[in-house]
C-alpha cells in the first residue's frame, strides 16, 4: 500500500478520535499545528480530511456493520480505523487497501498493536456494499426532538439523508466574472459537482467569485443592497455576505468580534478586489458615528443548519449553549435595530434549524417592537413554500434535495 495512502488515512483515524474521543470541532483540530494533519502534505491533509467528513456522515451505519463482529467494544483507536476503512469500503473503494491500512494503523498504535490480527478478522467479514438497507445515520436527540416538533418526521427523515451525502461546492459570482462549469440554481447560484481545490477552479485569481452555500447567499439579497447605501454588516466574519453587499456597490461596514476571522475577511476582500470599512470590536459595545440605511445581522447560532457541511457538530455540541445564543441573538437585535436610520432595514438571519433561533425570534422580537414591519420583497428563485406564515424565510437541507439541498436558515426582514 502506497505510504502516502497510509499517512492521510492514519490522520483520518487521529482527527476522528480529536472529534468523537475529546469532543474537539474539526475545524479546531485541523487548524491545530500540533494536531494529526501536521507535517502532512497538502493532499494529504485535504485527503484526510474528505475520509473524516465521510465517517463522521456514516458513524452510526458503520457502527451497525462492526458491532456484530466485535464481543467486546476495543480501544477508540481500533474502533475508529475499523469505521474508517468500513465507510471507504462502503463508498466503493478497493476492500484490500482500506483493510490493509486499517491493519497497519492498528499495528502502529501505542498499546494496540496486538488487537491487528482482529482488525484483519472483522474487517474480512464486511459485506461488499455494507450500508445496504441501513437507514441514514440519526440527528442526536437533544436536536431531533425539537425538529420532529416542528417539522415533522418525515421532513427530519428527509433532513438525515441529505446530510448523509457529501454536498456539492456552491459559488456566489459577480456579474461577468470568470467562473468555472456549473449548474446554475434559480437563486443564481452556481453549483459545482466535481470539486477539487477551490484556490485551482477557473476565475480563483481573478476573485469574481467566492464560496458560499445556496441558502447562506440569501439573506444579503433579501436585504437588497443598492449601490451607494452605508450597510452594516454585524457579525460579518468570515465574509460571505461582506462581499456580496460590498459587489453591490454599497459602502459596507463589516463588524466582528473575533480578529482570525477578521483576517480571512480582508484576505477575501482582497483577492475579489472589494472594499469595506473592517472593524474588530463586540457589537454589544461598539457605536458607528453615523446611523445606518440598512444592517444584515447574521448572529451567531447553533449552527445546526449546517451538519451536511460539518457533520463533526452533532458529536460535540449538545445543546447547553442555545439558551445563552438565543438570549444573545435578541441582544444584538436590539443593539442592531438602534444603528438604523428612521424608515431604514434589518435582516435578521442564522444558519441554525431550530425554532427558537428562527421565527421564535421574530415573534419575540416582534412583542418588544410592536412598531416594526415585517417586509417581504419579491425575490427571484424564492419558491413561495419557504415563507413561513410571520414573513420569515425558512430554509432547510432538504429543500431542493435532487439537486444537493442547501443549508438550514432562517432569515427575515424588518422595517423600522
Ligand atoms: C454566523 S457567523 C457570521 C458569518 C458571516 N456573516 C459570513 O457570512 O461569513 C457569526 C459571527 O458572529 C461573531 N460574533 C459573535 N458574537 C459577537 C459580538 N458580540 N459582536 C460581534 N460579532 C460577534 C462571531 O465571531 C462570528 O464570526
Amino acid at each position: 500500500m502506497a505510504a502516502e495512502g497510509l499517512a492521510a488515512r492514519a490522520a483520518a483515524v487521529g482527527l476522528l478520535g480529536a472529534v468523537l474521543g475529546e469532543g474537539r470541532l474539526m475545524a479546531q483540530v485541523v487548524a491545530d499545528p500540533q494536531g494529526p494533519l501536521a507535517g502532512l502534505t497538502p493532499a494529504d491533509r485535504a485527503r484526510a480530511q474528505r475520509l473524516t467528513l465521510a465517517v463522521l456522515r456514516h458513524v452510526e451505519q458503520a457502527d451497525r456493520v462492526l458491532n456484530p463482529h466485535l464481543r467486546k467494544s476495543p480501544p477508540r483507536l481500533v474502533r475508529d480505523a475499523l469505521r474508517l476503512a468500513v465507510v471507504e469500503i462502503a463508498q466503493g473503494a478497493p476492500a484490500h487497501g482500506a483493510v490493509n491500512a486499517a491493519v497497519e494503523i492498528v499495528r502502529r498504535g501505542k498499546r494496540t498493536g496486538a488487537m491487528a490480527g482482529l482488525t484483519n478478522a472483522v474487517l474480512r467479514k464486511v459485506p461488499e456494499a455494507p450500508f445496504a438497507g441501513l437507514p441514514p445515520q440519526r440527528l442526536p436527540r437533544w436536536l431531533r426532538q425539537p425538529l420532529v416538533h416542528s417539522y415533522g418526521r418525515d421532513i427530519v427523515s428527509a433532513i438525515e439523508a441529505v446530510q448523509a451525502q457529501t454536498p456539492p461546492l456552491d459559488l456566489t459570482t459577480r456579474d461577468g466574472a470568470e467562473a468555472p462549469d456549473g449548474t446554475r440554481l434559480p437563486t443564481g447560484t452556481l453549483r459545482l459537482e466535481e470539486k477539487g481545490q477551490v484556490s485551482a477552479l477557473a476565475g480563483y485569481e481573478a476573485g469574481g467569485w467566492w464560496v458560499q452555500d445556496a441558502a447562506a447567499a440569501l439573506p444579503a439579497r433579501l436585504l437588497q443592497p443598492q449601490a451607494g447605501e452605508r450597510i452594516l454588516d454585524l457579525c460579518a466574519a468570515p465574509g460571505g455576505k461582506t462581499l456580496q453587499l460590498a459587489a453591490a456597490g454599497a459602502h459596507v461596514t463589516a463588524l466582528d468580534l473575533s480578529g482570525p476571522r477578521m483576517e480571512r475577511l480582508r484576505e477575501n476582500l482582497a483577492r475579489c478586489g472589494l472594499r469595506a470599512d473592517v472593524v474588530v470590536a463586540d457589537a454589544l459595545d461598539w457605536q458607528p458615528d453615523a446611523p445606518f440605511d440598512a444592517v444584515l445581522l447574521d448572529a451567531p447560532c447553533s449552527a445546526t443548519g449546517t451538519i451536511r457541511r460539518h457533520p463533526d457538530l452533532p458529536f460535540v455540541k449538545d445543546g447547553s449553549d442555545l439558551p445563552a445564543l438565543v438570549a444573545l441573538q435578541a441582544r444584538l437585535l436590539d443593539r442592531a435595530l438602534g444603528f438604523l436610520k428612521p424608515g431604514g432595514r434589518i435582516v435578521f438571519a442564522t444558519c441554525s434549524l431550530l425554532p427558537e433561533e428562527g421565527d421564535g425570534q421574530l415573534t419575540a422580537a416582534l412583542a418588544r417592537h410592536p412598531h416594526l414591519r415585517v417586509e417581504r420583497p419579491v425575490l427571484e428563485g424564492i419558491d413561495a413554500a419557504w415563507w413561513t406564515p410571520q414573513g420569515g424565510v425558512r430554509l432547510r437541507p432538504d429543500l431542493w434535495a435532487d439537486r444537493g439541498g442547501m443549508d438550514g436558515f432562517f432569515m427575515a426582514r424588518l422595517g423600522v
